[in-house]
């Protein structure tokens, strides 16, 4: 999975706003007691006066800072409009990797990647302290303690989502981390006096308030001061957009708020998987959840060698593994198909295609395959078979395959540790209350893939009883 954290949205122009079909979410409607209690008024006092001056502008008259469920979060402090603009930041008080020191961006080449570039930007200006021109921002990030990202579940949290590609996508990203951490101890060992400052956990804390809250730019992933206080709402329309004429990043309203609603924006289209893993939460419902198959040809298959060879001829993703033989283990992205009745959309036909080519049992059916795929458009399999028992035999395949995932899950679901058990601490009772979130977006995906899988084969039996 890319480490990038959000939809990079460098657009020129405004959403047609006065034409959205607008959605309202309980999360939307989450209010703020109107008699702001006194941190909320510091906030506001000091944070946003303090960004206006640096910035030179006003940044928001529509919004104030103040505490949600979600941690920091902005409010509607008057009427707000469909289509009103409640915020504009302009870049130069946006943290980029160009804010690195020259010499150390001189010695930071290409490989280290723009998130561990501005991580270290963070790092720099935390160490600064009180002295740092960006600390009444710098000291608003919060705490590694408050943070849920997968990269910092330990190893029997880690075990809750087993089950998920999540899990080895997490072992992935922490790899990384640490890969590019030693990368830059390398690179800027010749000052110690920065080196030093730089340990693993304050990289990964930075890494992770980076991932969780930063925007790809045209200058690389940028943090939007204030605008990154606003928390995600999968339904609503309003995004960050950045203009790069005016140089500047702004929200546009999708709806109407009143005094105290608080405001929330998309952070992109990201199942319970990506929100979990680059910015620590998930969402009960979500309609992005998808589930990554593993398929491969058993060795045992007679004819695996002729399949790998018209699989690698028509160009379906082989893999060769270090002796250079080749295999094919590929994984297939399924997300939640609506409808029982329909094209099945939500099934990749890749996938449909390979279950077509595992089930041929003779050289003669894989040969006629490809010529198939020679006289259409190239693709392989890519229509039904023309024998139906044979077309549901594929398809029975591909429902086993979910049928034992579904089991798999239901298991990992049920050993979950009851969120409300008093030996649980607030920090595992959120933790499995994500994995439980995750794990059952999941399975209704499974689901709904093995619902469409069996109408399938059922309208093919008929029909050919028909026959
Ligand atoms: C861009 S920041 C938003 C401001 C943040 N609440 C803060 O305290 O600074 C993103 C973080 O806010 C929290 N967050 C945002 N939307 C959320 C939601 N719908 N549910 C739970 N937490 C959310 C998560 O901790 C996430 O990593």
């Amino acid at each position: 999975m890319l480490v990038v954290a959000r939809v990079t949205n460098v657009w020129r122009f405004r959403l047609p706003l006065p034409h959205l079909k607008l959605h309202f979410s309980s999360l939307s409607q989450a209010k703020l007691s109107f008699q702001l209690p006194y941190t909320l008024e510091k906030e506001n006092h000091d944070f946003l006066p303090w960004l206006e001056r640096k910035a030179g502008a006003q940044v928001s008259s529509l919004l104030s800072i103040g505490k949600s469920s979600y941690g920091r979060a902005l409010f509607a402090s008057k009427t707000i409009r469909a289509g009103d603009c409640i915020l504009r930041v302009p870049y130069h008080v946006q943290l980029a990797p160009d804010n690195l020191p020259l010499e150390i961006r001189a010695l930071l080449t290409n490989e280290i990647g723009h998130v561990a570039k501005l991580a270290i930007v963070v790092i720099l200006e935390m160490k600064l302290g009180e002295d740092s021109d960006w600390a009444p921002y710098i000291s608003r990030l919060p705490q590694l303690k408050e943070m849920h990202s997968t990269i910092f579940w330990s190893e029997n949290e880690l075990k809750m989502i087993r089950q998920s590609s999540l899990y080895q996508e997490t072992i992935n990203k922490q790899s990384l981390i640490e890969k590019e951490f030693f990368s830059i101890r390398q690179a800027v060992e010749r000052f110690p006096e920065i080196s030093e400052r730089i340990t693993y956990k304050d990289f990964m804390h930075a890494y992770a308030l980076v991932s969780s809250r930063a925007w790809g730019t045209t200058r690389g992933e940028s943090l939007i001061p204030f605008a990154d206080f606003l928390n995600h709402d999968g339904n609503s329309r309003a995004v960050v957009l950045n203009d790069d004429d005016k140089l500047l990043s702004e929200v546009i309203a999708d709806r109407d708020y009143i005094p105290g609603d608080q405001v929330l924006i998309r952070y992109g289209n990201f199942s319970n998987a990506t929100l979990s893993l680059d910015f620590g939460f998930t969402v009960p419902f979500n309609i992005h959840d998808e589930v990554h198959i593993q398929f491969n040809i058993p060795h045992h298959d007679p004819l695996r060698r002729m399949k790998l060879e018209i699989l690698q001829r028509h160009h379906v993703a082989t893999n060769k593994d270090v002796l250079g033989f080749i295999s094919f283990t590929d994984s297939f992205t399924i997300k939640e198909v609506r409808s029982t009745s329909e094209k099945g959309k939500g099934i990749p036909q890749s996938l449909r295609a390979f279950a077509r080519v595992l089930c041929a049992n003779s050289p003669q059916e894989l040969n006629d395959l490809a010529i198939e795929a020679e006289q259409t458009d190239g693709r392989l399999a890519r229509h039904p078979l023309r024998n139906i028992s044979r077309e549901i035999e594929a398809h029975q395949i591909l429902i086993a395959k979910t049928n034992q995932l579904t089991e798999e899950y239901e298991a990992s679901i049920k050993s979950l540790v009851p969120g409300n058990s008093p030996l649980v601490g607030e920090t595992l009772a959120l933790r499995r209350q994500m994995a439980h979130e995750l794990l059952n977006g999941e399975l209704r995906v499974l689901k709904s893939a093995s619902a469409w899988l069996k109408n399938y084969c059922t309208t093919l039996t008929t029909i050919g009883s028909h026959l």
